[in-house]
């Protein structure tokens, strides 16, 4: 009989700017699954989400159904508490925190070895980037590719100085609606312009130049396209940046903005908020920390 497990799995900021599609930064804000065997399927959430109460709509009963079909088991249920810290569809890898969810607790169930093929295997089948998933599972930055099937990917140390002030609007913007508005193909100026600065991203978090973050997180492969999806996007970077952000970019496929910095958190993140409410938008803003050990399950009962 499965005992009662939890999982906690931490927020995400993908991209940070030119690293489009391959970076992605853990941090210290976490949805919780916990899960224990039932008949049929029950769901609650925290706060309520009956969307998300739906087994066909909830990602983590997804994954734990599809894991243990894999294993050629018969799936008979599941009873689920989700509680949901992480705002849905705001940039933060709230999709990213139930597929990995459920790709640990059923490795977890199944005494399961974990290998990075069956992560990714799993995970991409419900969602096609490594750029949350990875640094939801594994902590800290990552940069990540998938080529010909495999999944190359690195985690690197991230400046213990530097916190996240995210800007969240109120309002919801889905990964998949954000992708859509992404152009087929760019011009190779501006592919030139995203290398150049993704490189810069990594070497100056290297060399803690961090003078060099504001020019390292510019982007021209989707902020362009997304921010006419978020009034005020231009005006929420401006306010950041003149309350002493070092690096400012769209939190994932947005609508949320993160800032990095090592200080004036609190004038960041009201400056941003002040942007957003004078461009029409409602916001809150957080002050996170990097979380350096990602995804944990552990055993309730
Ligand atoms: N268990 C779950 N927890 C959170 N979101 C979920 C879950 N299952 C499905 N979703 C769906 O994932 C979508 C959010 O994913 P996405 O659009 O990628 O935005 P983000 O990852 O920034 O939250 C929402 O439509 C939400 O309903
Ligand atoms: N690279 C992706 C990242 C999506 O992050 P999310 O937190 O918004 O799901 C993209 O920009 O589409």
């Amino acid at each position: 009989m499965m005992k009662k497990l939890k999982a906690v799995v931490p927020a995400t900021t993908a991209n940070l700017g030119a690293g489009f599609d391959t970076f992605g930064l853990a941090l210290s804000l976490y949805n919780e699954f916990e899960v224990e065997e039932h008949d049929g399927v029950v769901i609650e959430t925290v706060p309520e989400n009956p969307f998300l109460e739906k087994p066909e709509n909830n990602l983590f009963v997804q994954v734990l159904k599809y894991m243990c079909e894999k294993r050629r088991k018969t799936f008979y249920g599941a009873k689920v508490k989700q509680i949901s810290n992480i705002p849905v569809a705001r940039g933060l890898g709230s999709s990213a925190t139930a597929i990995v969810a459920g790709i640990l607790i059923s490795a977890a169930v199944s005494k399961t070895e974990l290998t990075d093929e069956l992560f990714f295997e799993t995970a991409y089948r419900f969602e096609p980037h490594p750029d949350n998933l990875l640094p939801a599972w594994k902590g800290g930055f990552t940069t990540a590719l998938l080529s010909e099937g495999k999944t190359y990917y690195q985690k690197i140390p991230f400046p213990e100085d530097i916190k996240a002030v995210v800007a969240v609007p109120d309002f919801e913007l889905s990964t998949e609606k954000a992708r859509s508005v992404l152009p087929e193909k760019i011009p190779l100026k501006d592919g030139i312009f995203n290398v150049q600065r993704a490189s810069l991203f990594l070497t100056a978090l290297i060399n803690r130049r961090y003078d060099l973050l504001k020019i390292a997180m510019e982007d021209r492969f989707h902020q362009p396209y997304r921010k006419k999806l978020i009034p005020g996007f231009d005006d929420v970077l401006k306010e950041a940046y003149n309350g002493g952000a070092l690096g400012v970019s769209l939190s994932g496929a947005g609508p949320s903005v993160v800032a990095l910095s090592v200080e004036n958190h609190q004038e960041i993140g009201e400056r941003m908020v002040y942007a957003f409410r004078r461009n029409g938008v409602q916001s809150s803003f957080m002050v996170l920390d990097v979380d350096t050990e990602g995804a944990k399950v552990e055993i309730l009962e």
